[in-house]
């Protein structure tokens, strides 16, 4: 079983038992009571490249990598920094997060939140909802192509943005075929968990002009930032580096002001 199958057996199991505590119809009609999502596309639109910060305790990669004992503080700080969305992984066996992370974080920030996770069903969609997020990762490897279509579908039906995470020029081709507008490039190999910068490189220049491109793991500081702004990103997500130092606030901002730099390459729409 690869890293990616087994995380997704866990999280169908956890799955069920919140499917089994609030029915689906109960929780998609409770969705529709919460305040609508933003206008994401415009937000990564911004000027210079932007910086999506993640709330990451740990991962299959690095194991342990911070506490985090109150998420909603670290995504202020992140916030103050000028991140400018914020991501929060809500996956609880490998990475330590949870949907409660998700509503401390919501109700600390302003801010677009994408809910990080591996989501395979409907009924995580409308949760997303339910707590709040503007934008939802898709993750293209995890996905037939019917139920990406259909899951890319339902995240926009309810007003999100579907951030659609591909790993090789094929995924991409599927991302695309499946109608996706934000793509994010994750130099994670899901199968040997090493990152290779390089792939948003090889990747990116072949999506469309008008694509939102998402550089998405590697990222240790602005000389990141800037090598995956050459080679088109319109936003970076940043996780280990962020939560591993020490000033989250300081951190975010120094990425966050190399990507607004005259001398950062600009986005190219
Ligand atoms: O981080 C992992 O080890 C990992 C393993 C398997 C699937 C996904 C994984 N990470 C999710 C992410 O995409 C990253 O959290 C995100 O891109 C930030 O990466 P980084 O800045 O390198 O922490």
């Amino acid at each position: 079983m690869t890293v990616l199958e087994s995380i997704i057996e866990g999280v169908r199991e956890d799955l069920a038992a919140r499917e089994a505590a609030l029915p689906f119809d109960v929780l998609r009609e409770k969705a529709t009571k919460v305040s609508p999502p933003q206008d994401v596309m415009s937000i990564l639109r911004g000027p210079g490249v932007g910086v999506i910060a993640e709330v990451k305790r740990r991962s299959p990669s690095k194991g342990q990598l911070a506490d985090i004992p109150e998420p909603a503080e670290l995504a202020a700080q992140y916030e103050l920094g000028g991140a400018r969305a914020i991501s929060v992984l809500t996956e609880g066996r490998r990475f330590g997060g949870s949907l409660e992370d998700f509503d401390a974080v919501r109700a600390a920030v302003g801010v677009p939140l994408l809910r990080k996770d591996f989501i395979v069903s409907p009924y995580q969609v409308h949760e997303a909802r339910l707590h709040g997020a503007d934008l939802v990762l898709l993750i293209v490897a995890a996905l037939e192509q019917n139920a990406l279509v259909s899951l890319l579908d339902r995240v926009e039906s309810l007003g999100m943005t579907a951030l659609v995470e591909v790993h090789t020029a094929e995924e991409a081709d599927r991302a695309l075929e499946a109608g996706a507008s934000v793509i994010g490039v994750n130099a994670r190999n899901l199968h040997t968990l090493e990152v290779d910068k390089d792939v948003f490189g090889r990747i990116a220049p072949g999506l469309p002009f008008d694509t939102i491109k998402i550089a998405e793991s590697g990222v240790s500081g602005p000389g990141d930032l800037m090598a995956y702004a050459g080679a088109g990103a319109d936003a970076v997500l940043v996780g280990e580096s962020l939560v591993t130092s020490g000033d989250p606030k300081v951190a975010v901002n120094k990425l966050v002001t190399a990507g607004s730099h005259p001398a950062c390459p600009r986005p190219s729409r």
